[in-house]
C-alpha cells in the first residue's frame, strides 16, 4: 500500500529513542514546505482544521468527510507522515471506528482519539471528560476499525487539566490494556506530572502544549516522549501575512512595493513546478 512507508516512519520515530517537534500541517502548501524542511512528521491539529476549512475555532464544526478530504489533499500534495487529530471520533465508538476508516483511506500516517466530551455539553464552560469506560470503547473501535495494521492509533487523554494526574494515569493504563500504539497528553503542567505519567504506563508518549520547564527535548526523550508538539505556528503566521497584504493592498499600496512576498523560486518550489514541466514536455510535448 502506497502509504504504508508514511506509517512505517511513524512507527519508527515512537519506537526509536529521541523526540521529535513535528511540523504543524494543514493544506497542500503548508504540507509541501514541513517535508521541504525536514520535518520528519506533519501534526495535523483539530484547531487548525476548523480554521483552515472553516475559519472556526476549534468548538467540533467541522465534519468528518471535510476533515479526511484535507488530509487526502495534503496526502496527494506531499509524503510527509502526518499524525491526524481525530477529536473524539466524531461521535461515539461507532463513529469512531468509522472516522479510523476514513482517516486510513485519506492517507493518515497515524491518528488520536481523544475522551474530551465533545461537543461541549449545554450548560457546560469547562471541558469535561467521557467515562473511563467509554473511553475504552472508543480505543477499541479505532483499533477494530484499523485495515492496515501499520496506522498508528494513539489514546489521548487531557484528564491531567480536567479531572487530575491520577485520572489521567488511570486511563492512560486503561487505554494502553487495548492495544494502542502510543498515549497522546494535554495538560501536564510540570516535570514531575510527567514523570508520574511516564513511571506508571510504558507506551511511547507523544505531549500536546507543555509549559517551559517541558521544553528540553533530550530530558523529554528521556522520559519516553516521542513526539512534542509545539503549538501552530505556522498558521498563525500565514493569517498575519495575509492580513497585511490585504491590508496594504486596500490602502493603495502598488503590488510591488508590497513586503513579505516570496521570491518566484520558492514559490516555484512549493508547486512542485520543476515536476510539473518534466511532465509537462514528456506528457503534452511541450518544450522546457
Ligand atoms: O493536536 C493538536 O495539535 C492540539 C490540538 O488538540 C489542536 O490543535 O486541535
Ligand atoms: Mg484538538
Amino acid at each position: 500500500m502506497a502509504f504504508r512507508s508514511r506509517r512505517e516512519k511513524l512507527r519508527s520515530i515512537i519506537s526509536g529513542p529521541t523526540c521529535v517537534h513535528p511540523g504543524s500541517v494543514y493544506d497542500a502548501i503548508s504540507i509541501r514546505i514541513a517535508e521541504d524542511l525536514g520535518f520528519p512528521l506533519g501534526m495535523f491539529g483539530g484547531s487548525v482544521a476548523s480554521l483552515a476549512v472553516l475559519g472556526d475555532p476549534d468548538v467540533t464544526l467541522i465534519t468528518l468527510t471535510e476533515l479526511a478530504e484535507q488530509m487526502r489533499r495534503m496526502s496527494r500534495a506531499a509524503g510527509l507522515p502526518v499524525l491526524v487529530d481525530a477529536d473524539h471520533g466524531y461521535g461515539n465508538a461507532l463513529n469512531v471506528r468509522r472516522t479510523v476508516q476514513e482517516l486510513e483511506t485519506a492517507g493518515a500516517a497515524g491518528l488520536t482519539i481523544e475522551d474530551t466530551l465533545l461537543p461541549a455539553a449545554f450548560g457546560e464552560a469547562k471541558a469535561q471528560l467521557i467515562s473511563l469506560e467509554e473511553g475504552v470503547g472508543k480505543m477499541k473501535a479505532a483499533l477494530d476499525g484499523r485495515g492496515d495494521p501499520s496506522l498508528v492509533i494513539m489514546g489521548r487523554t487531557g484528564a491531567a487539566s480536567i479531572t487530575s494526574v491520577e485520572d489521567a494515569i488511570r486511563r492512560a493504563r486503561a487505554y494502553e490494556a487495548t492495544g494502542v500504539d502510543a498515549l497522546f497528553f494535554t495538560g501536564i503542567k510540570s516535570r514531575a506530572e510527567l514523570e508520574a505519567i511516564a513511571g506508571a504506563t510504558r507506551l511511547p508518549i507523544v505531549l500536546g502544549g507543555a509549559p517551559d520547564e517541558l521544553n528540553a527535548i533530550d530530558y523529554l526523550a528521556g522520559q519516553r516522549v516521542r513526539i512534542a508538539l509545539q503549538g501552530h505556528a505556522p498558521i498563525a503566521a500565514a493569517i498575519q501575512a495575509v492580513y497585511e497584504v490585504q491590508r496594504a493592498l486596500r490602502e493603495g499600496t502598488p503590488p510591488k512595493a508590497l513586503k513579505g512576498l516570496p521570491s518566484a523560486e520558492l514559490t516555484s518550489r512549493v508547486m512542485r513546478e520543476a515536476d510539473v514541466k518534466v511532465r509537462s514536455a514528456d506528457l503534452l510535448g511541450l518544450k522546457q
